[in-house]
């Protein structure tokens, strides 16, 4: 370490008490600090001066700000005593009114000592107080009038405003000190409002000139409206008033930080504030509405603007840029979305079905505010802007005392508990059955998020510490907590290379003992690098708070999901019919099937059965059991993988099905075919009986991809292509989750097709790129951690998935079950009949089956022809030959004389089937009754019209040579003896 320089360190002793508090608004971070993490340590040791001080030369930031920091207490030292009881009795006072005016309203007293100008702040008071005592209150004597005469002279009837400017300026300086940039701003709002102001009242009051007398000039705009609006008068009285006029109003908006574009939201928002209904506020602070998701055309507006208007703006001019910007459909519903946005392509609502008013969530906000402490204030809309400031201990013993600004709400508060809008729905079929959601308290709310903790001032004076230490000239900003990591912002200074500050992470993961860290570079959006590390006091996100959130309430929309919340604090929504697939995947324990339990949940609570019907394949058995029997589900939950790719091939069936009515109808997707159905727009033709009516959305969960790759990958990877290349507009949507994203299991052709991914953490960088195309999931920390890449988004959010207890889904499952029975399908995989393949035919069936078929049909019972047929050795001939006596085929044996054979070639097919396993007729029956049975199905059904019946059965029959003929057409799952149709019936028919 340096040894100290005594002049140095004599110049730079940081200064105490107020004349500290300066310091701070000054000091730069040190910079060139060599013995930087000593120093760092020693307080105010003047050893450490020399390194952590001394400004160098070349730099902007610091250097041009370090010697006034110097001089400060030199000058205070030069002051005469007298000056100094003075001004410490003035700072006293400042302090004690300041005290006072922070407790106004909301609290904000814990403002740190070295940010405050208190002393600034009661001039200005003192000053209005001033003019107002003769202004407003008429006071007179020598010394009033002289003041007046001066004021009133240079600004005329304006003077009666000054007092209030003084005042708005004083209550600034008193509670947002750090606020540089925004007090700056309305002191110029000010200063423009005066000017125009004098102008304006010069010529209202009649252009009065100096040849008159001041009394004239004292009643209109003063000396300054004189100067102002004369030269313009002189070509027409109404020039000045135009450009004024125009100037006045561009300071109103300056003072207030109203770009142009925001003007009638802002007006919206005064009136609904004035009239207590202040929705908008409400949403902006509670929800931190900027970040979930941004177009690059919503971050190119808000650069802009930001450096014209400050942070509150930035957040316009994004939304602003987003509203109308966008190129494609998102996934993730947006704080920033139009509201009507989801709900034009949604089923409609029911009668009965109702969102709260706005007075009702305004008392609810109300409640909130009372209730929630901070958090409820921000959420109830106080301050939602306001920057504090952020100094740690360890940066004030480092000696960088930079004011660090992090939003004073960066983390989103829990929700306002309005519940989620209860809707009935009267299902179709039991037109007496009303169906009523579950009601939102079902799922409880969780805790309340913490703003910031100590563990994040300490992680960022560790960061601080670092670049001090390798020289990087870069700070700190600011940072925004979220459930599981915190994101801490670095901005650099000009000159510095992004490298320097990525090539120190492993230094960053040393200093803040984590080897999670992930750094973004940049942020998307911002000219800031994010380092993103875990929260050593991480919370969890209560599924029950994000579906109660606003952009949960923005839609009715069936499909929507609670996902979770985002590094900033916001609550994350995804509309799965606008992914419009999904890869869920992540070792095992990341959090796969809690997310798979939270959608699911998402679903039961938001969707009625005849919205959204479900098909859940589950292999490992445990995870999605709890939903068994819930009347969303058309067929059980799927175990067995074999009957999971059986399903998966009906699920193909049914989007042609589907696809027929769209093609035959000329609708391009099925919302807007439903839509036309419940406005009575598609009438089946006039002879046919089929009743149609609005296809449910079709959700099919596959809880472990790998199990179904590993029976049948082909048959799988072809129905799930030829589902995600086809069935978004057929409202059918598929979400896969897998704990092995290996390229066997997640193939090329699947993820080609599968758009949207959702990550937990994976344990390789190979698996990150399987599943997003990039790494980035090897480092998550698990446990609901994760990046979620909706389609068209170029980079991953961040997110922490929303939890659901046990005891919550079986609330909601029992409160679903209570309203209706599930009534499932039979077709979609039915039932494995009765195995009857026995154990001695073992691995053999394949050429036990060629062996009966060689022998029936030749009539001819003989091992060696099936040796040299069969291409198969004699042990392995006499076996088949002996099973084929087991089974009857043949009679046994005589010597060397060839076998009788007992079954007549007619009889073949019930033979082979039986092998099989299956009581299945012969091919041909099978292929025919499947035939009559979708015709059945369609008269018995009101099904389709005599023409599309042709077409159908066309269609049918080449489905069932595809698919064996095993499976019954979609299409007869109607065919109820007694002809009647099914509640729920899931293709309208
Ligand atoms: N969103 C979450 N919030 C909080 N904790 C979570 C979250 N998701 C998962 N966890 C924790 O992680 C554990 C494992 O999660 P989960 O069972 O969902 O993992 P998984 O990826 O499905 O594992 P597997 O593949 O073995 O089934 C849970 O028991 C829970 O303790």
């Amino acid at each position: 370490m340096e040894a100290p320089d005594p002049r140095k360190s004599a110049e730079i002793r940081p200064p105490s008490g107020t004349v500290a508090g300066m310091a701070t608004r000054t000091t730069s971070a040190p910079r060139g600090n060599t013995g930087g993490t000593s120093g760092g340590k020693s307080g105010s040791s003047a050893g450490r001066g020399t390194g952590s001080t001394t400004p160098r030369t070349g730099r902007t930031g610091s250097s041009t700000r370090a010697p006034r920091t110097r001089q400060l207490p030199a000058v205070e030292q030069r002051q005469p005593w007298p000056l100094r009881v003075l001004g410490g009795a003035w700072l006293g006072i400042g302090h004690m009114v300041g005290g006072g005016v922070r407790r106004i309203g909301h609290d904000v007293s814990d403002l740190p000592a070295e940010q405050r100008r208190d002393g600034a702040a009661l001039f200005n008071l003192g000053l209005g107080v001033f003019i107002a005592t003769f202004a407003w209150w008429g006071l007179t004597g020598w010394f009033p009038d002289t003041v007046y005469a001066v004021v009133n002279g240079t600004f005329g009837w304006i003077s009666l405003l000054l007092p209030l400017m003084l005042f708005v300026c004083a209550f600034r300086l008193f509670r947002r000190p750090a606020d540089g940039r925004g007090n700056n701003r309305v002191g110029i709002g000010f200063l423009i409002m005066t000017f125009a102001g004098c102008g304006l009242a010069h010529v209202l009051g009649g252009q009065p000139t100096v040849a008159q007398g001041f009394d004239g000039l004292r009643q209109a705009g003063g000396m300054l409206g004189f100067l102002a609006a004369s030269p313009l008068a002189a070509i027409h009285a109404a020039v000045p008033l135009a450009i004024y006029g125009l100037l006045a109003f561009v300071s109103l908006l300056i003072i207030t930080a109203t770009p142009f574009g925001a003007i009638p939201r802002r007006l919206r928002g005064a009136y609904e504030h004035l009239m207590g209904i202040d929705l908008q506020e409400a949403d902006d602070a509670g929800h931190d509405r900027s970040y979930l998701y941004e177009t690059p055309a919503a971050t190119a507006p808000k650069k802009k603007r930001r450096r014209l208007f400050g942070k509150d703006e930035e957040n316009d001019a994004g939304l602003e840029g987003y509203v109308g910007d966008e190129a494609f459909e998102h996934a993730v519903i947006d704080d920033d979305a139009p509201a009507g946005d989801n709900e034009s392509k949604g089923p409609s609502l029911a009668p009965g079905v109702r969102r709260p008013t706005q007075a009702e969530i305004a008392v609810e906000k109300i409640k909130a505010a009372q209730g929630l402490g901070t958090a409820g204030k921000a959420a109830a809309g106080e301050n939602a802007t306001e920057a504090i400031p952020l100094v740690t201990p360890g940066m004030v013993a480092a000696g960088s005392l930079n004011p660090v600004k992090v939003p004073a709400n960066p983390v989103a508060p829990a929700p306002l508990p309005i519940p989620i809008p209860q809707r009935t729905e009267q299902l179709s079929l039991a037109g007496d059955v009303t169906y009523t959601l579950p009601s939102s308290d079902v799922l409880t709310p969780g805790s309340i998020p913490k703003e910031r903790t100590e563990a994040n001032d300490a992680i960022v004076a560790s960061l601080t510490e670092t670049l001090n230490q390798f020289n990087v000239e870069a700070q700190v900003t600011g940072f925004s907590r979220g459930p599981t990591v915190t994101r801490y912002e670095i901005e650099l200074s000009p000159g510095t290379k992004v490298e320097r500050v990525t090539a120190l992470s492993k230094n960053i993961s040393y200093a803040v003992a984590s080897s999670d860290v992930r750094i973004l570079s940049p942020i998307p959006g911002k000219s800031a690098i994010g380092i993103e590390i875990p929260n050593t006091d991480r919370e969890t996100v209560s599924l029950g708070d994000v579906l109660r959130s606003q952009n949960a309430r923005r839609t009715d929309h069936p499909m929507v999901m609670g996902v979770g919340k985002d590094v900033e604090g916001g609550y994350v929504v995804a509309n799965l019919a606008k992914m419009p697939h999904l890869l869920v995947a992540g070792a095992t324990g990341a959090g796969k099937s809690s997310f798979v339990n939270s959608m699911i949940t998402s679903i039961l609570m938001r969707a009625t059965p005849d919205e959204v019907r479900m098909v859940m394949v589950d292999p490992k058995r445990v995870e999605l059991t709890a939903y068994e029997g819930v009347p969303h589900l058309i067929t059980p939950i799927i175990t067995n993988p074999k009957k999971a790719a059986e399903a998966l091939q009906w699920v193909v069936r049914e989007m042609d099905a589907r696809y027929d009515d769209l093609a035959n109808y000329g609708f391009k997707h099925i919302d807007d075919f439903n839509k036309a159905v419940r406005a009575g727009k598609v009438q089946p033709p006039v002879d046919s009986k089929r009743v149609i009516r609005p296809y449910p959305y079709l959700l099919v969960i596959v809880d472990e991809l790998a199990d179904l790759m590993m029976v049948a990958p082909r048959d799988v990877e072809d129905s799930i292509v030829r589902i995600t290349q086809l069935a978004r507009a057929a409202g059918i949507h598929l979400v896969l989750a897998t704990q092995r994203p290996s390229v066997d299991v997640v193939t090329g052709l699947i993820k080609a097709n599968v758009p949207s991914r959702m990550a937990f953490a994976t344990s390789s960088v190979t698996d990150s790129r399987v599943v997003l195309d990039q790494p980035g999931a090897e480092k998550l920390i698990g446990q609901g951690d994760a990046l979620f890449l909706p389609m068209g988004a170029s980079k991953a959010m961040r997110v922490q998935g929303a939890w659901v207890t046990e005891s919550e889904i079986h609330k909601v499952v029992e409160h679903v079950k209570g309203q209706l029975k599930a009534v499932y399908r039979d077709d979609v995989a039915p039932e494995a009949q009765k195995k009857q393949i026995d154990d001695d035919i073992g691995d053999d069936l394949e050429v036990l089956l060629q062996a009966t078929e060689l022998v029936v049909t030749t009539q001819f019972g003989s091992t060696s022809m099936l040796q040299r047929k069969l291409r198969v050795g004699f042990a392995k001939a006499g076996r088949l030959m002996d099973l084929l006596e087991s089974r009857g085929v043949v009679g046994p044996s005589e010597g060397s004389k060839a076998r009788d054979v007992l079954v007549k070639p007619d009889d073949l097919a019930a033979v082979l089937a039986a092998m099989k396993g299956l009581d299945a007729p012969t091919a041909a029956d099978s292929q025919t009754a499947a035939l009559s049975d979708n015709a059945n199905a369609n008269i018995a059904q009101g099904g389709y019209a005599e023409d599309l019946v042709a077409a159908d059965l066309d269609q049918r029959a080449q489905n069932v040579e595809y698919y064996d003929g095993a499976d019954s057409p979609p299409g007869s799952h109607g065919d109820d003896e007694d002809g009647s149709e099914d509640a729920w019936s899931l293709t309208g028919r």
